[in-house]
């Protein structure tokens, strides 16, 4: 059975949530898909380039006890770094560059140039990058994935992939960013933008810098990782309308909640002959429509496909589980996913 050397570029909200997921799985990882894991790296701008190709101390890291770990020299940068940990999977969980996808991209090219899987949440890596790194990942005969991406948590890009076959989306609609969401909800019942926005902070949703949220970034970002990926139609995001929710006024937010027609984050793709028109802005919905009825950090994708005349995908996520906020957890829970989907790929030959 191989051991997969594991390196988080990112400790964060997700890179916590996922190394809790992989030790709570770690017997299921082992007796039913051949894996085991030890962590060999861990690098962030405060914490510099960390490795050891025998294992981290993994407990010490969670406890933030950074001064038990014992480290080997790993240079200054992600090859030498990748090199001294002996990577055999990167995960790239660093904040959303909105505008370059950069470094994230130059770390995942390291990463698949070294001979690793790169497994990424980071949604400006596809935005910027993807036809590079899947060729390059292809070369490698390595795998790219970025499940996390878009509605972390829910199959999105796996399920096209795997079980939508000749396909073609024509339209989608759907509300995928869950931190406009709750900064809605969280005005509704009275707060300020600054109080809402920190709530999101605490439930671990909103970006490093949550202006991607409030300004529609996030979910524009999205828009333009499903029309290149699966509608291969690669989409900058000048390319996309968007519309935030920093202009709403609370007065305006909880007279559309009293209406009974609440505002939501709307992020819409049309495929209009060989192009497509996309937008992401605040709309008042009326419950009928499933979008009204999104709640939270919860999420939903319609896709109404050229097989199929509507498929959606809705992701339910309550503010907290019994062990903390479940946002990230759930985000985790798609990295750990396209993990297992890495090793298969590698173990079919
Ligand atoms: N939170 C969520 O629910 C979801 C998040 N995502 C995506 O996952 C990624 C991580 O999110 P999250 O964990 O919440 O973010 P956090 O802000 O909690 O953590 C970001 C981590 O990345 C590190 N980092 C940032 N820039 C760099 C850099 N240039 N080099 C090295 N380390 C860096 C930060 O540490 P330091 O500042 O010390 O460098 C920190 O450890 C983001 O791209 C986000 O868009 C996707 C789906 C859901
Ligand atoms: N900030 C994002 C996190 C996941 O992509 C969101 O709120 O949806």
């Amino acid at each position: 059975m191989k051991t997969y050397n594991l390196c988080l570029l990112g400790f964060g909200n997700v890179g916590r949530a996922l190394l809790i997921l992989l030790q709570e799985k770690t017997a299921e990882l082992r007796e039913r898909y051949q894996i085991e894991w030890r962590l060999t790296g861990v690098a962030t701008r405060r914490l510099g380039w960390l490795a050891n190709p025998d294992g981290l101390d993994v407990s010490a890291l969670l406890a933030g006890q950074f001064e038990l770990l014992t480290t080997v020299a790993s240079g200054d940068d992600v090859r030498d770094w990748l090199s001294a940990a002996r990577a055999d999977v990167l995960f790239e969980l660093t904040s959303l560059n909105v505008d370059t996808g950069q470094p994230a991209i130059e770390h995942i090219r390291a990463a698949l140039e070294h001979g690793a899987h790169a497994i990424t949440a980071n949604k400006g890596t596809v935005v910027h990058g993807y036809r590079e790194l899947q060729a390059l990942a292809r070369r490698q005969r390595r795998s790219f994935l970025f499940e996390a991406t878009v509605m972390g948590g829910a199959p999105i890009f796996s399920l096209f992939a795997s079980s939508l076959p000749a396909s073609n989306i024509i339209r989608f609609r759907g509300v995928v960013n869950s931190t406009s969401n709750v900064i809605l909800e969280e005005i509704e019942r009275g707060k300020s933008l600054e109080q809402a926005i920190q709530t999101a902070q605490e439930l671990g949703i909103a970006e490093t810098d949550p202006s991607a949220d409030v300004d529609g970034w996030d979910a524009a970002v999205k828009v333009s990782a499903i029309a290149t990926v699966l509608m291969d139609t690669p989409t900058p995001l000048a390319n996309i309308e968007v519309e935030g929710i920093r202009h709403l006024d609370a007065e305006q937010i909880r007279a559309a909640r009293a209406a009974g027609t609440p505002y939501k984050l709307v992020a819409q793709i049309e495929k209009i002959g060989e192009g497509i028109r996309a937008f992401v802005k605040p709309q008042r919905l009326s419950p009928p429509d499933p979008l009204a009825a999104v709640t939270a950090g919860s999420m939903l994708a319609h896709f109404e496909l050229d097989t199929l005349p509507g498929l959606t995908i809705t992701l339910d996520v309550p503010d907290y589980g019994p062990a903390g906020p479940l946002g990230p957890a759930v985000t985790a829970y798609d990295v750990l996913a396209d993990f297992i989907r890495a090793v298969q790929s590698e173990q079919r030959g």
